[in-house]
């Protein structure tokens, strides 16, 4: 499939600090690419070097497969974005500021505003001033203007930020809308992964600069940790019964029995039978996946019970 956004070893260091170091990932045509990573952890800083607002101290970053450089202007009408805070003119209405940005861009499509504040549902604030507006709808118009000239690949930065979870479902679907039905190449960063996993076709997971981990999120599920959880009235004798039977288990922080042993997840009613017959039945028992959140502060190293994968 055709490669439309690509970075190779790239890295911005800021004398000591590695803001992004070494990063290489591809986004292919039609993909929606979730660019997942904790605060600072180098996320704006390459999608400033996919932009060309900053030069790389090293590597190289290529959209539809030439290399970005501000000069490069042909490129930059395929691509729409959005970098970290929105801008507008705050003394601006909404129509105003789109109609700023038309001229900018030299768009001549008459319904390209129109169809941009419909899609973001931004006909009701179309005569608000920007300074007015609320963190999401001043959001909504930063997307719009990003898609005003209906560029092939959108690079967008948090999205999501500040939008209330309606808001979030709808800038979701109209993002899934643009790949699947309009087949344009999507790159967006987030800190929050149940997010973006709900719309990215892959995730890149980068922290303290380092690209840690690229996943296909229908692969996603399957790397789901499970874990084995019980309580008992008798915690010490049911913990000494299922060690002394070779099932790891440790007394976790909410005071259930925890164990990520393979064979009791996979039989869980070998182990109601074990300790029962050790006289400290279970009063609760039951196996669980970890959710999207826990296993990206895993994948970090932020987290480690149960040990590494
Ligand atoms: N111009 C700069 N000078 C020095 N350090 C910088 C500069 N820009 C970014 N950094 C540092 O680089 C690291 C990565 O920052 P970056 O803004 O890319 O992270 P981020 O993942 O986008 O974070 P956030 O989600 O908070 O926006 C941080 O430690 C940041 O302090």
């Amino acid at each position: 499939m055709k490669k439309i956004i690509q970075t190779e070893h790239l890295s911005k260091h800021y004398q000591k600090i590695r803001a992004v170091d070494n990063v290489s990932l591809e986004v292919a045509e039609g993909e929606i690419y979730g660019f997942i990573g904790l605060n600072g952890s180098g996320k704006t800083t390459t999608i400033r070097m996919l932009l060309g607002l900053i030069r790389p101290t090293h590597g190289r970053c290529f959209l539809n497969s030439q290399q970005v450089k501000l000069s490069n202007f042909s490129l930059w009408e395929k691509v729409g974005y959005m970098v970290e805070t929105p801008y507008a003119y705050p003394e601006l209405t909404v129509k105003e500021n789109l109609d700023i940005f038309c001229r900018l861009r030299r768009i001549s499509d008459p319904m390209a505003i129109l169809r941009v504040m419909d899609h973001l549902k931004l006909a009701a604030y179309a005569d608000k001033k920007a300074k007015h507006l609320s963190l999401g709808n001043a959001q909504r118009l930063g997307i719009a203007k990003a898609l005003l000239h209906n560029p092939d690949i959108l690079i967008l930065d948090e999205p999501v930020n500040g939008l209330d979870p309606a808001g979030i479902v709808e800038v979701r679907e109209l993002l899934q809308h643009l790949a699947v039905n309009e087949n344009k190449t999507i790159f967006i960063s987030s800190h929050l992964l149940d997010e973006v996993a709900k719309i990215a076709t892959k995730i890149g997971i980068i922290h303290e600069g380092c690209l840690l981990q690229e996943v296909e999120s229908a692969r996603l599920s399957r790397l789901l940790k499970q874990r084995l959880l019980l309580d008992s009235r008798h915690k010490k004798l049911a913990i000494s019964a299922l060690s002394e039977a070779g099932t790891n288990c440790f007394l976790n922080e909410e005071g259930l029995i925890e164990s990520y042993d393979q064979s009791a997840i996979q039989n869980p009613d070998n182990i109601a039978r074990l300790l029962v017959n050790k006289g400290c039945p279970p009063t609760r028992l039951v196996v669980e996946e970890e959710n999207l959140e826990s296993y990206f502060l895993r994948a970090i190293g932020k987290k480690g019970e149960g040990g590494s994968e």
